[in-house]
């Protein structure tokens, strides 16, 4: 068959997406999805995008890894298919929308800038300078003294692999704290190696910064792709709700490629 396909990015993390409200890709199996991701073979993709109609909302997001395989929640994919919808029309400048984690509220700007509500978070375990939570997808953060200098895809598969993670796989996050905010380097489950941005990766950073002080904050966090923001609003130690993860997100380029 012939797929029509869009290639979106935000801050770098790249997505192919596709236009599935006839259902047209339901059946395409782990093997095409992976094939449609792989930058030699196919596309190439950190990421697979299905927008697929929902009755309540104006649309449900589906989720794939460049593996092929449907993922948990994505925070910059989230925000590309927001910025498809909207430049298919589907949409105005607000929307709400189904996620594989719940429903999700989101806003563009006229440059491409898309701010997307995450869910709540309850729950950050801490073991001296790491952290474990959920931000729609499962991460570890790591603060470190200078990113730069981190092996990400060695010391990324460490933990992804160890005994307590390799089941599900975890997406590893190094974190610097800079006079602005954070800068970031991420491993990805389901890639298998550094992308140049992962949103639920940068919110779940900027959570796991959080000191114990309630109220609304922002922080910027730079990325190897860009610049993102996450703004929140704190509870307690480890209640954060009111969670937006901001950033670009761009149309790269469209086009026709046979799967088999
Ligand atoms: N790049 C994504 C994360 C995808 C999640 C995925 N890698 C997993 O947890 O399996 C993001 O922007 O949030």
């Amino acid at each position: 068959m012939q797929i029509h396909f869009y290639k979106y990015q935000g801050a770098g993390n790249d997505f192919v997406v596709l236009d599935n409200r006839e259902g047209i890709y339901d059946g395409l199996s782990t093997a095409q999805i992976h094939f449609l991701c792989d930058r030699r073979f196919g596309i190439g993709a950190d990421g697979l995008m299905m927008l697929n109609p929902h009755t309540e909302g104006d649309f449900e997001m589906r989720y794939f890894n460049a593996d092929g395989r449907e993922g948990s929640m994505c925070g910059n994919g989230g925000r590309c298919l927001v910025a498809f919808a909207r430049h298919r029309e589907l949409i105005g400048t607000s929307t709400r929308f189904y996620a594989v984690d719940g429903w999700h509220e989101a806003h563009i700007q006229d440059d491409g800038w898309v701010s997307l509500k995450m869910q709540d978070v309850g729950e950050v375990e801490r073991s001296g300078d790491d952290f474990v939570l959920d931000t729609g997808s499962p991460h570890y953060v790591r603060f470190v003294p200078d990113v730069d200098a981190v092996d990400v895809w060695r010391s990324g598969r460490d933990i992804r692999y160890n005994e307590r993670f390799s089941g599900e796989g975890i997406n590893v996050n190094f974190v610097q704290r800079t006079d602005g905010g954070l800068k970031i380097r991420t491993y990805e489950r389901g890639v298998e190696a550094e992308t140049l941005a992962c949103g639920t990766g940068v919110t779940a950073a900027a959570i796991a910064a959080a000191g114990d002080q309630p109220g609304s904050h922002a922080v910027a966090v730079n990325a190897r792709g860009g610049r993102l923001e996450v703004r929140y609003r704190q509870t307690d130690e480890q209640h954060f709700t009111d969670v937006w993860l901001c950033g670009p997100a761009a149309y790269v380029f469209e086009g026709n490629i046979p799967v088999e």
